[in-house]
């Protein structure tokens, strides 16, 4: 554990969640990201930013296993019971991990919601993949999430096509914390929306993440998104992470030049 690891690991739990090590992939000649290494531990919240190109889309790709690796590993702690490498376990474990341990927040709620299924549906099919059965119940789960995500339980029989896109990306987030997961992957979670709409969600999601001490991986190239969310922060360029830190550290007083210049650039608008 490196000593900024230590510092901000929480004392109960030193067992890490995720381990990352020298994790590299190029697209032909394009680079993607090259040599990422970090570890994320429970209840942790790292963000991921960096200007377009930068390969966050990647590197996140790479994390939840929808991308294979050219060299490096994505180590996981499956079940409580030790890290093991996400690429070689069996397809089935680790398609069950995406639909239980797993949550996966994309910037577009179309990518992550069966639009022409209603909202209680959304939410209820992710607790039919961990086994729920009873009808009423799921249907109580449901609507509690609505309520939770500041939907209103009114609209649980409408279809997400007829939300706007807040609702949306509201609906996504209650059908991906259902299951309670450990680890949730978000990709531009507030992106695309009206402002004031991002700032009321990222109240929300910030809330939710502490109250259910959920780890996660955010990505973003909104450092405001990070400043409310992450406790660490990991600032890439061309596929390298060239400077990472405790978040308010890194924003507050950036060593990397061009950290300097993405927080000035900030400031200026
Ligand atoms: N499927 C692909 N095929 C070829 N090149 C790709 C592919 N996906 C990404 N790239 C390239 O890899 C580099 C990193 O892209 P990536 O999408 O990871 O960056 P990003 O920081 O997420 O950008 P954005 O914020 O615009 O989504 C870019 O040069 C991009 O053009």
């Amino acid at each position: 554990m490196s000593a900024l690891e230590a510092v901000t690991a929480p004392r109960a739990a030193v067992r890490p969640l995720l381990r990352v090590c020298g994790l590299s992939k190029s697209y032909g000649e394009t680079v993607g990201c090259v040599d990422v290494s970090f570890t994320l531990y429970p209840g942790e919240v790292i963000g991921i930013v960096g200007e377009s190109g930068s390969g966050k889309s990647t590197l996140l790709n790479l994390l939840c296993a929808q991308l294979e690796p050219d060299a490096g590993t994505v180590e996981y702690d499956v079940g409580g019971e030790g890290l093991r490498d996400v690429f070689c376990l069996p397809e089935p474990q680790r398609r069950r991990l995406m639909r239980t341990d797993w949550g996966l927040v994309h910037q577009n709620p179309r990518d992550g919601l069966r639009m022409d299924v209603s909202a209680g549906g959304n939410v209820g099919e992710r607790l039919m993949a961990v086994g729920a059965r009873h009808y009423g119940a799921i249907r109580g789960e449901a609507l509690d999430w609505l309520s939770r995500v500041e939907l209103d339980g009114g609209r649980i029989d409408d279809r997400p096509k007829h939300f706007s896109g807040g609702m949306q990306q509201r609906l996504q987030i209650a059908r991906n914390l259902v299951t309670r997961p450990r680890l949730v992957f978000m990709d531009e979670p507030t992106g695309g929306l009206d402002v004031s709409v991002q700032a009321r969600l990222l109240d929300l999601l910030r809330g939710l993440v502490r109250e259910m001490g959920i780890a996660a991986v955010v990505v973003t190239h909104d450092l405001a998104v990070v400043r409310l969310l992450a406790d660490r922060l990991m600032v890439m360029r061309r596929g390298r992470v060239v400077e990472e830190g405790l978040t308010d550290q890194v924003l507050d007083d950036p060593h990397h030049p061009y950290t300097q210049l993405l927080v000035s650039s900030v400031l200026q608008v």
